[in-house]
């Protein structure tokens, strides 16, 4: 997708004067973000960013302290919207837990059934899932046999089975070896999802996937716009790293 296709799109994710935080600490405040719909985004920023708190928020596993999120259509404070969401929804959390006596194929199967599918749709799916991220050989292996890498594939396979409308992946790619990462983006590509929403560390992510970029710094918006600001010119690493620092200044 171009700048200017994802220019034209309608709003997937409109969050409005967002305040977020635990307890007294407020991490997001009157904070404001729109982001084109048919698209994967990009979510970046330091340790601490308010990355992961945005996404759990969007995923409705928070609740906002003020503002509003409308998601695909779906207004999420209203409790329609928020079931409505949850079943088009796959959540990838950032080490993620799960019941280790698990099989790969019962997690996943597992995460489709919490989604709603029937049975004969679960059987398929989850085939398919585990298939793309490489684990059919393990499929029934436990998840707690399983090294850092194949699990987080396991859970990749988990929150990807069935191409959930609302895809929420935060630091997938963490745990994997470079050859996953690469199979990872081949899998995100082929998805039939309509929104992905990724968050990471790694320039490389953000270059070789993403539509759209969205820089999160000390909880504000640093940038918001087409990822192709780190497709032009100079590609070395270090140039686009230079870029990447320099969108996150501006949020300070
Ligand atoms: N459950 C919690 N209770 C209290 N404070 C929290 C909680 N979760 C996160 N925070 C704080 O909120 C701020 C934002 O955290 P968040 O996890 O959203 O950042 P992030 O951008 O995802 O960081 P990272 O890149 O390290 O994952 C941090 O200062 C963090 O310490």
């Amino acid at each position: 997708m171009t700048i200017e296709e994802s220019g034209k799109l309608p709003t997937g994710i409109k969050v409005s004067g967002l305040t977020q935080g635990y307890g007294n600490r407020e991490v997001l405040k009157d904070f404001s973000l729109d982001v084109p719909d048919r698209s994967i985004v990009a979510l970046a920023g330091p340790n601490g960013a308010g990355k992961t708190t945005l996404m759990r928020t969007i995923a409705t596993l928070l609740k906002p302290k003020a503002g509003s999120i409308v998601v695909l259509g779906h207004d999420i404070a209203a409790k329609q919207g928020r079931n409505e969401l949850r079943r088009n929804l796959g959540y990838l959390p950032q080490d993620f837990t799960a019941d280790n006596k698990l099989t790969v194929k019962e997690y996943v199967e597992y995460s489709l059934w919490m989604r709603g599918f029937s049975k004969i749709k679960i059987e398929a799916a989850s085939e398919v899932a585990i298939d793309r991220v490489g684990l059919s050989q393990t499929k029934h292996v436990k998840l707690r046999e399983l090294s850092g890498g194949m699990r987080q594939r396991a859970g990749i396979a988990a929150a990807t089975a069935g191409d959930p409308d609302l895809l929420i992946l935060d630091e997938p790619t963490s745990g994997l070896d470079p050859e996953q990462r690469s199979q990872f983006r081949e899998v995100l590509r082929s998805l039939d999802s309509r929104l992905v929403l990724i968050s990471t560390h790694l320039i490389e992510d953000v270059a070789s996937l993403a539509d759209y970029l969205v820089v999160i710094s000390d909880g504000n918006l640093a940038y918001a716009g087409s990822a192709d600001i780190l497709r032009e010119g100079d590609r070395s690493i270090e140039a686009l790293e230079r870029i990447y620092v320099n969108l996150m200044r501006a949020g300070q």
